[in-house]
């Protein structure tokens, strides 16, 4: 498989990229969740066992699975002269500004993480200062400072691998990230998608330095010609209109379409995927509470390189119906009880990864939601999920498709 091929969200899923998750959840502080985005700490050696059971599930399914970490460490086998460029980016994008720690950061990575695949585990985890050689300078910050800080913050959110790129029928969009945390994490698909002989040479329609932040779980591939983007905390109305310049300006892309969902701002609806996912030809789960306030813009190109928007004020069963090509039916969350309905919310019942259609992997916790889905004939296969939902992401947030089959 060259390439990447993801013309919908249901089409029976090949391939797709993982992030087992690693040390980088053990600088998870209460002091810095909030800005890591977490909102608990989650206990790593059962986070690995949950994360390699839901791989399980997708390899049992006849999906290829591949880890983040492995593509990036054999794009630097590949081509040794990126690893110190990959470094000092790193570094820089860190915050380190000085010589001297860029030095010592440089030289205590170099040293200790001669095998590839360990030093990009590494550059994800983190650096605490206490681990670098204490230099001979009688520096100040050696008198004064707490020797137990982060000096390189960890990338705990990356495996929640949907987000820093998103795949785009047969190209990619390599995000900006909302969050200072997150805008490290696109460095790995940038080299990737650069350079990794399986994907080199797919078309880039969106730049980790473009300007405006747009992020891989609120884009939704609906079909060959109907893309869906979420207006959210992380996705401006910016970045979809230059997006939308930049897939109706690839002649290769078939897509004519895209529809802009405006979702409210907040933290439990941070992204389209949150409150709602496509489960089958015909059916879609949703979170209750976007019911009412939702509004589509649909955006065509104008013919002369330009796009024109339309605002869709029917509701959404229709507007989806139109777009699907057949009656859909919203499949709500909790089962219409609201309070169930904003627990499993809250942990990502409306999150699911479908396989193929009509069969979704799904969290364990979410039972009132999962209950509903066996009762409209979806196939459930169940993952555990004590520990992996404290990062605020569930089964389609930790995996981004590379390849799924035409329906
Ligand atoms: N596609 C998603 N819904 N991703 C969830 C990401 C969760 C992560 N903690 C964040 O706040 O960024």
């Amino acid at each position: 498989m060259q390439g990447v091929n993801v013309k919908s969200e249901i089409g029976n899923l090949k391939k797709v990229i993982l992030h087992r998750p690693g040390d980088e959840l053990l600088n998870l502080t209460p002091n810095t969740l909030e800005e890591l985005l977490f909102d608990d700490i989650p206990f790593l050696p059962v986070a690995q066992e949950e994360h390699d059971a839901f791989a399980k599930i997708l390899r049992d399914e006849g999906v290829e699975v591949v880890y983040l970490e492995d593509l990036m460490a054999e794009v630097l086998d590949a081509k040794p002269e990126l690893r110190r460029q990959f470094l000092d980016q790193w570094i820089y994008e860190a915050g380190i500004r000085t010589d001297m720690y860029h030095d010592i950061i440089t030289d205590y990575i170099e040293s200790n993480y001669p095998n590839t695949k360990d030093m990009v585990m590494k550059t994800m985890a983190g650096i605490n200062l206490q681990e670098l050689p204490q230099k001979d300078t009688h520096l100040l910050v050696d008198m004064v400072s707490d020797r137990c800080k982060l000096v390189c913050a960890p990338m705990p959110n990356l495996y929640f691998t949907r987000d820093p790129f998103a795949m785009i029928g047969n190209g990619v969009s390599i995000n900006r990230m909302y969050s200072q945390t997150r805008n490290r994490e696109t460095i790995y698909g940038d080299y990737i998608f650069k350079n990794h002989p399986d994907f080199v040479g797919t078309p880039e329609y969106y730049s980790r330095n473009d300007t405006f932040h747009i992020e891989g779980g609120d884009i939704l591939n609906i079909n060959e010609h109907v893309l869906a983007i979420g207006i959210s905390q992380r996705t401006e109305p910016d970045a979809i209109d230059h997006i939308a310049h930049n897939i109706f300006n690839d002649e290769t892309s078939p897509i004519d379409t895209i529809l802009a969902f405006n979702i409210p701002v907040s933290r439990a609806f941070m992204h389209l995927d949150t409150v709602f996912t496509q489960i089958d030809r015909d059916k879609f789960t949703i979170h209750p509470g976007i019911m009412g306030p939702l509004t589509v813009f649909e955006i065509t190109p104008d013919g002369n390189g330009g796009t024109k928007i339309r605002e869709r004020n029917e509701d959404l069963e229709s507007v989806l119906s139109e777009y699907v090509g057949e009656k859909v039916t919203l499949i709500p969350c909790g089962g219409g009880d609201r309070i169930a309905a904003e627990r499993e919310q809250w942990n990502d019942g409306s999150n699911t990864l479908c396989v193929r259609p009509g069969t979704v992997v799904v969290y364990q916790r979410n039972n009132v939601t999962n209950d509903v889905l066996y009762k409209n004939g979806i196939n459930c296969l169940v993952m555990p999920s004590a520990e992996l939902s404290r990062g605020r992401g569930g089964p389609r947030c930790m995996s981004m498709p590379a390849w799924r089959e035409a329906l």
